[in-house]
């Protein structure tokens, strides 16, 4: 392993993945990479969770088409040097802000959207002038397989390295130093791979989970609202990291939405639901297991049909939920909708704001001052109003958690930041000592005096027409340099 992280600090210390004209190859090769093999991963994908192709195709492969395709658009413009304001004191001087690769990056994904998972923030540490390596999910072993057989095809085989590998080879690769990790899954690892990062003192970027709430208010479209939440909680089983995890709502309201919800499943996948193309199945027996557990002694109004053999469970709504139980104390990660009543809107902020801070936040209203008050009262990863899910399509958004749903984010410009230094540069000249000289010591009186006009731009009156005359000598320099005399 540790050979493995030497060979990619020696080619990134090469300095090749640095310029413009590469990077976009590379993005280049990567966005030909998905559409030349199109099919490979998207049969990976869709064995790793029983996806159909065009379910993945629409939740991993066109966000990572649309990434590349914008990293490629801005990224010229994103890498060049920005020129910054600058004092009285540095007037004369070049400064400027460059954004620099970090080094050598590493990248752990999850196994609930495989692909995208690992391709996107590996689409922004390219872009950023990195080199990276990659620990897909075992768990997703399909993809995993693919992404290592693909990537070395078609990207600079030494930049940019797949490792596969489950608990002891992650561990093992934690034990290296890294410039940056950026890590998707759980908390309770999130937790170890921070404590592994601090030992190098390496920063992190944590996508990691909760419990997402969906507040519904009384004033609202429940056709809508309910399809809307239909799609987003049983797209890809509920394995999706901002998914509503559970409904806040006046208990009145609830037999209402089980209903529609009801409607909306069968509109959606059919009458046999098992049969339906569109609708996944658990991961793996472990997480079906945890998620059965979740249903003990709960009032389910709609679904709680399992199958152990294919690891199915239907779409579920559980009504009247004691904020208490089991249910309500983790994230769910599965197809299971839990509802709890409240009195009002108050009630729902408090109980957000009494929990841990979610993912995403999710409201629903026709009335506009409702949502936003929802969004100032509370905090989370990201929100969306009226709708589930999409505030993560937008990639002019930084995408991630807060508290402990986690830190940092990426998509688009975000991940570019996220993979980048942004170091600031002063270039003086070694001309100019005389003014320079008001900071060397001895100190006095009278330099602090310029000091204050130079970087605070006060001064006493008695001064003024010293001042007035540097002015003046400033601006004559300035002159000269631009050569006007
Ligand atoms: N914020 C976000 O963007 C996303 C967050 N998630 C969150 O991820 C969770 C689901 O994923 P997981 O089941 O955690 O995925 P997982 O089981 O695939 O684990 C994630 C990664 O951590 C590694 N890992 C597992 N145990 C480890 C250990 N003891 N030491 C070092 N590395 C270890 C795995 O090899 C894997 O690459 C949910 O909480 C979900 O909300 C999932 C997707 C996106
Ligand atoms: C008109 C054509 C519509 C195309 C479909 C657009 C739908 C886009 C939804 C994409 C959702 C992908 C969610 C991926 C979330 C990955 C991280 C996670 O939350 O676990």
């Amino acid at each position: 392993m540790e050979r493995e992280v030497q060979r990619v600090r020696q080619a990134f210390l090469s300095g090749r993945s640095r310029p413009l004209r590469f990077r976009l190859q590379q993005l280049e090769a990567l966005r030909r990479m998905v559409q030349e093999r199109e099919k490979d991963i998207l049969a990976a994908i869709a064995a790793d969770l029983c996806k159909s192709e065009l379910n993945a195709y629409s939740q991993e492969v066109i966000t990572v088409l649309g990434e590349i395709d914008f990293m490629l658009e801005n990224l010229p413009e994103w890498v060049t040097a920005k020129p910054v304001k600058k004092n009285l004191l540095t007037m004369m001087d070049e400064a400027y802000i460059q954004p620099q690769p970090l080094g050598v990056v590493l990248i752990i994904g999850a196994w609930n959207y495989p692909f995208v998972l690992i391709i996107q923030p590996l689409i922004g540490a390219i872009a950023a002038g990195n080199a990276v390596i990659i620990k897909p999910s075992e768990l997703s072993e399909n993809t995993a397989k693919i992404v290592a057989k693909l990537l070395p095809q078609y990207l600079d085989q030494d930049l940019y390295v797949v490792i596969n590998g489950g608990v002891e080879e992650t561990t093992e690769l934690l034990k290296q130093r890294f410039d940056h990790i950026f890590y998707t899954g759980n908390t309770a690892v999130g937790k170890i791979v921070m404590e592994a990062a601090a030992k190098h003192l390496t920063p992190v970027t944590l996508e990691l989970g909760g419990k997402s709430p969906c507040y519904i208010d009384k004033d609202c479209d429940l056709d809508i609202v309910c399809r809307r939440i239909t799609w987003g909680k049983y797209m890809n089983c509920g394995q999706t990291c901002i998914a509503p995890d559970y409904i806040l709502c006046e208990a009145s309201l609830q037999s209402q939405i089980v209903w529609k919800i009801k409607e909306t499943v069968k509109e959606f996948y059919g009458e046999n639901i098992k049969e339906s193309p569109d609708y996944e199945r658990i991961i793996n027996l472990r997480h079906f297991k945890r998620i059965l557990s979740l249903l003990e002694g709960q009032k389910i109004a709609l679904g709680g049909e399992t199958d152990e053999a294919t690891r199915y469970i239907a779409p579920t709504v559980l009504t009247d939920v004691d904020p208490k139980t089991k249910v309500m104390q983790e994230e769910i990660f599965g197809p299971v909708l839990p509802i709890v009543p409240v009195k009002n809107v108050d009630e729902a902020i408090d109980f957000i704001n009494e929990r841990e801070k979610p993912l995403a936040l999710y409201v629903f209203s026709h009335n506009h001052k409702l949502i936003k008050r929802m969004i100032d009262e509370t905090s989370s990863g990201g929100v969306t109003g009226n709708d589930v899910i999409m505030h993560f399509t937008l990639n002019s958004f930084p995408f991630g958690g807060v508290g402990s749903s986690g830190m940092g984010a990426y998509h688009g410009k975000h991940s570019f930041d996220t993979f980048s230094h942004q170091r600031p540069c002063l270039l003086k000249s070694l001309k100019r000592e005389g003014a320079n000289k008001l900071r060397y010591p001895p100190n006095s009186q009278s330099k602090v005096d310029w000091g204050k006009f130079f970087l605070l731009r006060r001064f006493n009156k008695e001064k003024l027409g010293l001042l007035v005359l540097t002015f003046l000598g400033i601006v004559a320099a300035v002159l000269v340099k631009a050569g006007y005399y």
